[in-house]
């Protein structure tokens, strides 16, 4: 029987006897061999594909630590600012706890999969005219005011319930990967997989630490160009932040491994978004292609180690922007008639 995470890594996490027994069965998602990839980059590719967890995306791993914790100290109400993720997973824990959820979300910026759960879940959906890191700036304020949790990232829950992908990641390898590629918006990810590797490290679960590569969003690499950007633009919406609020630390996990920070264009996002797709049959949102993008791109520049075991972190399900995998790709539905004659003009026959 499935568990969730506050079980099953009870050992690794600050749960105590007080702390709800909260879960949607979020974690134990699929590591896939992506063999067609593989082969093309010389190496051992596997996909972490996060977006199989309850509302697609990783966020579920911390935020039912950060809402289980909210209600054991006593929280009516969590808030957060968000591109999209966080609010719908926010929304779906408060529900189940009975807590009030208020998201606030950049107008016109947002996966319409994940306003429409935000929406359905309950929350109180905020569409703000302005950007992600506005949003958060006026969450932090309002939440350190008034008796409001403040569930994004910057809570330390968020980065306990995460780490619990590395140690997944461990489990189903049999050891740490190489590397491990990830996609990089408020960095709040990459720093939870450092430190869920390191724990996993001490606790002698595995014997080496991977490199870590984090890729931003060429439009919003804040942390690439050195400097935070006030207008971040990109297509995969997930990622579209101009300043992390873990910056520090996603730095840390890059020099601390022996990994990297590095950027990938909107181009190169779209092309590895298809190709996942495509060759391995997995649908992830654009933000969560970012990974696999690096990785490309790294190949391209000789720096990807022929053989090496990389695992590549697919942090959401490509449900949740539907209108991106239309409006962006050469996918067209063809129109036809209904006749026998008009479908087989396009079966190709051998
Ligand atoms: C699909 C997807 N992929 C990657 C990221 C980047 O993770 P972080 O570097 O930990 O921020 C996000 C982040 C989303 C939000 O920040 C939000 O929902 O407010 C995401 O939804």
């Amino acid at each position: 029987m499935r568990q969730g995470i506050l079980e099953k890594y009870r050992p690794f996490l600050p749960v105590t006897e007080q702390t709800p027994a909260l879960t949607l069965y979020e974690g134990e998602t699929p590591l896939y061999h992506a063999a067609r990839l593989s082969q093309e980059l010389g190496v051992q590719l596997y996909l972490k594909f996060e977006g199989a967890n309850p509302t697609g995306s990783f966020k579920d791993r911390g935020m039912v630590l950060a809402i289980a914790k909210a209600k054991e100290e006593g929280s009516e109400a969590v808030m957060c600012a968000s591109t999209g993720n966080t609010s719908a997973s926010a929304a779906a824990y408060a529900a189940k706890l009975g807590l009030d959820c208020y998201v606030v979300v950049p107008h016109q910026h947002i996966a319409l999969g994940k306003l429409s759960q935000a929406v359905m879940y309950g929350a109180k959906v905020l569409a703000m005219e302005g950007n992600f890191d506005q949003a958060l700036a006026l969450v932090r304020e309002i939440t350190d005011e008034y008796p409001i949790t403040l569930v994004n990232s910057i809570n330390s829950y968020r980065i306990e319930g995460q780490k619990t992908a590395a140690f997944e990641v461990c489990d189903q390898l049999g050891q740490a990967p190489d590397i491990l590629a990830i996609p990089v918006g408020n960095a709040g990810n990459i720093t939870a997989y450092w430190k869920g590797f390191n724990e996993y490290s001490q606790a002698r679960r595995i014997q080496h630490l991977p490199n870590m590569w984090g890729f931003e969003a060429e439009g919003s690499a804040a942390i690439v160009r050195g400097e935070p950007i006030e207008n971040p633009e990109t297509i995969a919406t997930a990622i579209r932040i101009g300043n992390p609020a873990s910056w520090q630390t996603a730095v840390a996990a890059a020099t601390e491994s022996k990994g990297l920070i590095g950027s990938v264009t909107d181009e190169e996002i779209l092309a590895a978004y298809r190709m996942i797709a495509r060759m391995e049959g997995v649908f992830c949102e654009p933000a969560s292609a970012a990974s696999v993008a690096g990785v490309i791109k790294q190949h391209r520049q000789g720096c990807l180690p022929a053989g090496s075991t990389v695992v590549c972190v697919l942090t959401g399900n490509g449900l949740k922007d539907p209108t991106t995998a239309l409006e962006s790709l050469d996918v067209k539905p063809e129109v036809i008639p209904c006749s026998k004659e008009a479908i087989l003009q396009h079966v190709v026959m051998e």
